[in-house]
């Protein structure tokens, strides 16, 4: 090992000292041979790397700058130092240039030094050098064999190291052992062939070396190439990434903007809810308000109710209470009213009596004295005739006077019932009627035929007993004497009427035929004071008689229409009816003799209940109007309801609308008279007692009625025995 170390560390040696200058080049290029050192540790033997360390110094003295290669003008600089001509280191500098690129990187330095470096020793003997390398090498396989077979295989193991080193084989060479074989094995059996072997491997070597430094650079290019590509991907990748980038910021830009805008227009939406909600928020509580407080006033009125509930409870109680003493009061008051009406009509009845006794006794009076006064002078008359006459007409004087008293007596005892009032009228008639004067009480017209039983007087209606002064109602015939059997001379066979008469005096009276006596008839014949009535005197007494009333408002005309009626003239101004009044009157109807009660009664509302009870006897009834008094008009239904209160609808009516004449202040159509009446089944007329028109047809018209109403009774009573219908009397 000695051996081969010195030889190795010799040549080093030798180009340092031919230099001069290894120590000072030395520190300039540490770096590079620092790493060649480490490398050259691991693999190479301690005289390959003193070898290495030598030509490490050497490239560094080439390499003067320290730029880590060795440029061809650097190997030129050593033409000065080195004994090599300038052809001569090129060739080296060409030599080393493995790859041919124009400088040396150390490794390319230190592999191609030791060859050339020996070649440059002996450039002349190149095999001579080789052959003593040869022999070198022999002299070492010899000494090995001879002193150490063991140290021989390693020694030829390094030998062959250093020359695969020396051919770069491990850069081409996965497995070198069967070269290594090959190389041993010649060594052996050839060794001259050695050399030509190594020769071989170099060319070898250096071609695999050429074809690796080309795959190299190849790989080189292409790995460039990959960069480029890898580069051009990259950027094409960050362009693409790019464009992506930018299409999704515009793709987000346009989406933003959607969401932006949708999002808005759910913005407005959710405030248009919110405000909607907020309004109905309000609403909700303004009716939770509204909700409580009909909530609580439903609960005050719920209290204030059942309040109310007991209080109704209460008055009702107290309304039941109270009407029970309201009945009791009603029932008090009625007994009272009852008792106050039957006192007022009991009252109003005794005022009526008087009143009407009075009046009577006023016109019977009047009239008396009328009638006296006409008698006293008749009488004075007659008995200046008398005296003036002779002694032969004495015996006809005579009989005068018997028939005097005769009449006097009826005619008096109608009207005279010894009145006081004829003595003080005039003495003349107290000495013809020395008669004693009574008061009398009497309706008028009444027959005045009371008389004292016991005067010796043969006074008026001297055969009657003097009946009791009463009140004549309705009900009672006025004249039940005349129609006595016993009074046998009627007032219309008066002889004073008839002497009247037959004197010329009077002239209107016609003597009456004597009285027939109709039993079968319930009536008396009447004689009232308007028997007197010269007109209308019939011939014959009456056969029959109907009690009339006749009623209507005040001042429609009843009075006024009555004395028309039967006395044919009209007063104006007559004074109100008081209380009741009546005339009779007869009228020839179908050649019988009617007499008719005519009931006057007054109008005025004071005297109404004593109207309605003369309704009840009577045979028919007049219901006057005033047709210029709308009012009296109105009252007609009042008067009819009376009447049908009091008798039902068994009595004719007649309807009399008067005033006729009055026809420019008429009020009551004519067609409204017309359609009462027919509604209520009337006779109807339109009178005046004014002008008389119409009051004789239409009171002939009822009496005529009243007469075959009665006739058809008759026969029913007698031929059939069974009631007669009421007769309709209109139309
Ligand atoms: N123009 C005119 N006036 C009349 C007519 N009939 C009566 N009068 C007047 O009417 C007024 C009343 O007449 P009366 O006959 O007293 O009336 P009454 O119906 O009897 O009245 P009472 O007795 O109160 O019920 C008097 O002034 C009469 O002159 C008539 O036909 N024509
Ligand atoms: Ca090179
Ligand atoms: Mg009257």
């Amino acid at each position: 090992m000695a051996a081969p170390d010195g030889r190795v560390v010799s040549r080093p040696q030798r180009l340092g000292q031919g230099s001069g200058r290894g120590p000072k080049g030395r520190g300039a290029c540490l770096h590079p041979l620092d790493s060649l050192e480490q490398k050259e540790t691991q693999e190479q033997t301690p005289g390959q790397l003193d070898m290495l360390r030598k030509a490490q110094e050497f490239f560094q003295t080439c390499d003067a700058e320290g730029k880590g290669f060795i440029a061809r003008k650097d190997m030129q600089r050593l033409h000065k130092e080195l004994p090599l001509s300038l052809e001569e280191l090129e060739d080296v500098f060409d030599a080393l240039d493995a790859d041919g690129n124009g400088y040396l990187t150390p490794e390319e330095f230190t592999a191609g030094f030791s060859h050339f470096f020996f070649r440059q020793n002996n450039p002349s003997q190149e095999d001579a050098g080789e052959q003593v390398a040869q022999r070198h090498k022999e002299k070492v396989y010899q000494s090995r064999g001879n002193e150490d077979l063991g140290d021989t295989g390693e020694d030829e193991e390094a030998q062959f190291q250093m020359l695969m080193d020396r051919l770069g084989a491990q850069k081409v060479l996965e497995d070198e052992s069967d070269v290594k074989q090959l190389w041993l094995q010649l060594k052996k059996d050839e060794p001259h062939l050695l050399s030509n072997f190594e020769d071989f491997l170099t060319r070898i070597f250096s071609q695999l070396q050429e074809a690796h430094e080309e795959k190299n650079e190849l790989e080189y290019a292409l790995k460039r190439k990959i960069a480029a590509y890898d580069e051009e991907i990259q950027h094409l990748y960050e362009e693409m990434e790019q464009q992506i980038k930018s299409e999704k910021e515009q793709f987000l830009l346009k989406d933003t903007e959607r969401f932006q805008a949708r999002s808005q227009e759910l913005e407005q939406k959710l405030l248009c809810k919110e405000q909607e909600l907020e309004q109905l928020t309000q609403k909700q509580k303004r009716l939770e308000g509204q909700c409580t407080a009909l909530h609580h006033d439903k609960h005050e009125t719920k209290a204030e109710n059942t309040k109310l509930k007991l209080t109704n409870q209460e008055l009702a109680r107290e309304l039941e209470r109270t009407s029970w003493e309201l009945q009791d009061a009603q029932q008090q008051l009625e007994s009272l009213q009852q008792e106050a009406c039957k006192l007022h009509q009991e009252k109003e009845m005794e005022v009526y009596r008087v009143t009407e006794s009075l009046q009577r006794e006023k016109a019977g009076l009047l009239k008396q004295l009328d009638f006296l006064r006409e008698r006293n002078k008749h009488l004075r008359d007659e008995r200046d005739i008398c005296f003036q006459k002779n002694k032969a007409a004495k015996a006809n004087t005579a009989a005068s006077r018997a028939s005097w008293k005769k009449r006097s007596g009826s005619v008096i005892g109608k009207y005279v019932d010894g009145r006081g009032i004829l003595r003080s009228q005039s003495e003349e008639e107290e000495e013809v009627f020395s008669i004693p004067r009574r008061s009398s009480l009497g309706l008028s017209g009444y027959p005045l035929t009371e008389e004292e039983p016991g005067t010796g007087e043969p006074g008026p209606g001297g055969p009657y007993p003097r009946p009791l002064r009463r009140i004549i109602s309705i009900e009672e015939d006025p004249l039940p004497q005349l129609l006595d059997g016993g009074f046998e001379q009627p007032l219309s066979k008066c002889p004073e009427e008839e002497e009247v008469s037959d004197q010329g005096a009077q002239g209107q009276i016609q003597e009456a035929p004597p009285l027939k006596l109709t039993p079968t008839s319930p009536r008396g014949q009447p004689v009232g004071k308007e028997a007197v009535c010269k007109e209308e005197s019939s011939p014959s007494a009456p056969d029959r008689l109907f009690k009339i009333v006749f009623v209507g408002n005040s001042a429609v005309g009843k009075t006024s229409f009555l004395r028309r009626f039967c006395e044919d003239r009209f007063s104006p101004g007559m004074a109100a009816t008081v209380g009741i009044d009546y005339r009779v009157k007869t009228v020839n109807v179908d050649d019988s003799q009617v007499a008719l009660q005519l009931w006057d009664t007054a109008g005025q509302e004071r005297y109404r209940c004593i109207t309605q009870q003369f309704f009840r006897k009577a045979d028919g009834v007049i219901v006057m109007y005033d047709l210029t008094d709308k009012q009296s008009f109105l009252s007609v239904r009042r008067w009819l309801s009376s009447v049908e209160e009091a008798v039902g609808d068994r009595v004719p009516v007649l309807l009399l609308g008067n005033k006729l004449d009055n026809e420019k202040e008429r009020e009551v159509p004519r067609g409204l008279g017309e359609q009462l009446a027919k509604d209520n089944n009337l006779i109807f007329y339109e009178c005046s007692a004014y002008s008389g028109h119409n009051t004789k047809e239409s009171l002939l018209h009822l009496a005529r009625f009243l007469k075959e109403q009665e006739d058809t009774v008759r026969e029913d009573t007698i031929q059939v025995g069974h009631p007669a219908k009421k007769k309709s009397c209109c139309g």
